[in-house]
């Protein structure tokens, strides 16, 4: 665990006041060349993420013209002069990389091999592939809410959609126009989306499952939408009652409809290395569908495991297969909790160059569908680890725990989020201090 995980310990951190603390967990914080608090920074800066990852040059098995990043990963490890000494904000620090493509490691005193320079240059290879930005996709009002026991009333989630936007998140889906008689959860979709649709500076996609969902989402003020396949049979047929193929033909009627109205279309593909019914998915299949989706015009692919059931063993083969069809940069990667593995497959999604990550304020979600389903990745976990690698998602942590406060509180349940549920006990103590 490096320094800068490490500062939950009340011992580390004595004269910090609990706003410096929430502070400290913030990218900007993490970013900031001078450290006041002695701890271990990290930066991550200047990298395309479109085009970088660190998958391992000796798997010969792909060829650089199918995987560009490889390319672009040999040509960085031939590059030589990736570390040099500087001195920044007057304490030692190792900065690695040419110009804008650096990281810079400070010596802290927290880092207990401070002196061995192999530490920071092993670090570099491990990190080398990670964007400098993630944009995150907040999937909770919709994802989150569709699978509650109790239905959300209408203002409240018109409330959250506020609350997520005042945090920075850019884009939040809002709801789904599908059957109120499938997702009686979401039956008040145009009155969310008739409050929330002007909301400035946040992107608010909505699902539709067909034309009927697209025009009633179009009428309600919906600006983005979102298909959804699967690359399990067995789960289109029982989340969306049609085969995939037919699913596909319903997609390409709503994306063509909304390439006349000039309205962005994201795709999902769910199931994507396992399905409740069908057991492990073959990455082709997966690959399959999204370029479907992405040949018909969808400008990015949301690739779920619905059930939450992948490891980095299995998400990265998909990965693979997906990346050999698809722009890596129009991919996107949404986990669900289930066996506590969506940081690690994140993390990995991140090194192969993915740089778009769905999640769920407090950890809400599941699918009504899909038996076992847990709730997605929690968005204050995801950017607890983005901001502990140095990356830049513009997301204030301190408001987004208020915001899972607040929609635990309707839900009468503590926040699903670990990272929360710490910096939440952590302020409690400090406060007797
Ligand atoms: C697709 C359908 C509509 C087919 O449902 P169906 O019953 O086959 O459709 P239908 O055409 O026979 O219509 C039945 C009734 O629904 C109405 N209807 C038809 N379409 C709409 C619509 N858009 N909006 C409102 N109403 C609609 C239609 O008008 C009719 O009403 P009736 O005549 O009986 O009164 C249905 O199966 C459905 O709504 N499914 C959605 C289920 C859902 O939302 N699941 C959760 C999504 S989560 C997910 O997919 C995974 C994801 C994306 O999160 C990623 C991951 O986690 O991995």
């Amino acid at each position: 665990m490096s320094s800068l995980e490490e500062p939950l310990g009340l011992d580390k951190l004595p004269s910090m006041s609990t706003i410096d603390r929430i502070q400290r967990f913030s990218s900007g914080a993490c970013r900031s060349r001078v450290d006041n608090l002695g701890m271990g920074n990290c930066f991550i800066e200047g990298r395309s993420c479109s085009t970088s990852n660190s998958c391992n040059d000796d798997d010969e098995d792909y060829t650089t013209e199918t995987f560009p990043w490889k390319r672009h990963a040999r040509d960085m490890s031939r590059g030589g002069s990736f570390c040099q000494r500087a001195m920044s904000s007057g304490r030692n620090s190792i900065k690695f990389g040419k110009n804008d493509d650096s990281f810079c490691f400070s010596e802290s005193p927290y880092s207990p091999n401070c002196n061995n320079r192999d530490i920071p240059e092993m670090t570099y290879k491990f990190l080398k592939g990670i964007p400098k930005v993630v944009k995150i996709v907040e999937v909770g009002p919709r994802d989150g809410l569709q699978n509650e026991k109790n239905i959300v009333p209408t203002d409240v989630k018109v409330e959250l959609i506020h609350r997520l936007a005042s945090c920075g998140l850019s884009v939040i889906e809002a709801t789904s126009f599908v059957s109120p008689k499938w997702v009686p959860q979401l039956a008040d979709a145009k009155d969310v989306m008739q409050a929330v649709h002007k909301l400035e500076g946040v992107r608010l996609p909505v699902l539709t499952p067909n034309l009927k969902g697209f025009n009633a989402a179009v009428s309600a003020g919906a600006r983005e939408v979102a298909v959804f396949a699967s690359a399990s049979e067995s789960f289109s047929k029982s989340n969306i009652n049609c085969s995939i193929e037919e699913s596909l033909v319903r997609y390409r009627a709503v994306t063509s409809a909304a390439k006349e109205l000039s309205i962005p279309v994201r795709g999902y593909v769910s199931c994507v290395v396992g399905c409740p019914e069908e057991g492990p998915i073959s990455p082709s299949k997966v690959a399959y569908v999204a370029k479907e989706l992405h040949d018909m015009g969808c400008f990015e692919i949301s690739l779920g495991d619905t059930i939450g059931v992948g490891t980095p063993g299995t998400v990265i083969p998909m990965l693979l297969a997906v990346m050999a069809v698809i722009p890596t940069e129009a991919i996107a990667v949404h986990f669900h909790d289930t066996y506590g593995q969506s940081l690690p497959n994140i993390l990995a999604s991140l090194q192969m160059g993915c740089c778009t990550v769905d999640s769920s304020v407090a950890g809400l979600g599941g699918c009504p569908y899909a038996k076992g389903a847990s709730g997605n990745v929690a968005t204050e976990d995801v950017v607890y680890m983005l901001n502990g690698l140095g990356v830049k998602t513009n997301v204030d942590l301190g408001k987004l725990m208020s915001v899972g406060d607040f929609i635990g509180k309707h839900l009468g349940r503590p926040s699903g989020s670990k990272t929360a549920i710490a910096l939440s006990r952590v302020t409690a103590d400090a406060s007797k201090i």
